[in-house]
């Protein structure tokens, strides 16, 4: 059945030892959206995935993922999702070229393992066994076995941790070339530029309830919030907050008669209004 939501979710709720992990969430998730679940350490993140995934067991609420319910997942099903998962290292000494293939076979209409590897940036290391990778080489490898399955959801937990400045921006390419080729991805990270650059939509988790919803350009006012602009003077850097920053502006030129020096206007960034979101959650 296909519906036009890939992820829905009502009143989840997991416990552990009396402690609610997940305390009432409702999430929806479109087809084809990039949407990435932000939130402190503990806050629910890794528990609410995993349970979309069929890995762990509910304890009250409805969840349908691609228009069933994951308690089932039947082989048809998880042939339709695809898994990267925060680590493994199960595969130690078969080379990235056996491991890929290998997993390819599971899927009834895989990708191509060689195209694959390449893709995730790992050509260059075909016949290096898995235990031999660095850090960020492994985390492509988790990629790649991921994506080989050709899914049409795929869940990324925290999948940059440990890349290099360079090894995230091609990651980033890849989900992008994923999300325009239809793939819907559910992505939870704690690196606020990484949401920004990739997501259509954030949800922010804090005590195991969803706070907000909004495009990262919207979440938390931020598009409306005071900008902060910032010149220098002949006596010095100044600095004011305003709502109108456009008529500062225009008044500024008008008093150096042309361009102001080291002019710059700001709204907040995402990590600013996400930590004043999570801070007043706190509190
Ligand atoms: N198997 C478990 N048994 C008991 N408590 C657990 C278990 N798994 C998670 N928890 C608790 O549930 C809460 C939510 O954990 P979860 O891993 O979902 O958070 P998270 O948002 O993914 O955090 P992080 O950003 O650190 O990965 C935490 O308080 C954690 O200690």
């Amino acid at each position: 059945m296909r519906t036009e939501h890939a992820i829905i979710v009502r009143g989840l709720r997991k416990t552990y030892g009396g402690h609610a992990a997940v305390d009432g969430l409702d999430l929806s998730v479109a087809r084809g959206e990039v949407f990435a679940l932000l939130g402190p350490n503990g806050a629910g993140k890794t528990t609410t995935v995993e349970i979309l995934e069929g890995f762990r067991r509910r304890d009250a609420g409805e969840v349908s993922v691609l228009g069933a319910d994951p308690r089932d997942r039947d082989r048809a099903w998880r042939g339709r999702i695809g898994i990267v998962l925060q680590s493994t290292g199960e595969f130690e000494e078969l080379t990235v070229t056996d491991v890929v293939h290998h997993f390819a076979r599971y899927y009834p209409n895989p990708d191509d393992p060689e195209k694959v590897i390449e893709r995730v940036g790992l050509g260059a290391k075909r016949g290096a066994r898995a235990k031999v990778l660095s850090g960020g080489q492994r985390r492509r490898l988790d990629v790649a076995l991921g994506v080989i399955g050709r899914p049409e959801l795929l869940f990324l937990d925290e999948p940059t941790t440990g890349f290099d400045p360079q090894a995230r921006r091609e990651f980033w390419d890849l989900v992008r070339d994923l999300a325009a080729g239809g793939t819907t991805i559910l992505l939870t990270t704690h690196y606020l530029d990484e949401a920004e650059a990739l997501a259509d939509r954030v949800g922010v988790i804090a005590r195991g309830r969803l706070v907000e919803v909004a495009t990262p350009a919207t979440l938390g006012g931020r598009n409306t919030a005071s900008a902060r602009v910032r010149w220098l003077a002949p006596e010095g850097p100044q600095e004011a907050v305003t709502g109108t920053p456009a008529r500062l502006v225009c008044q500024l030129v008008e008093r150096f008669g042309g361009e102001v020096p080291e002019l710059t206007v700001s709204r907040p960034s995402l990590e600013e209004i996400y930590l004043s979101m999570i801070g007043e959650d706190a509190r």
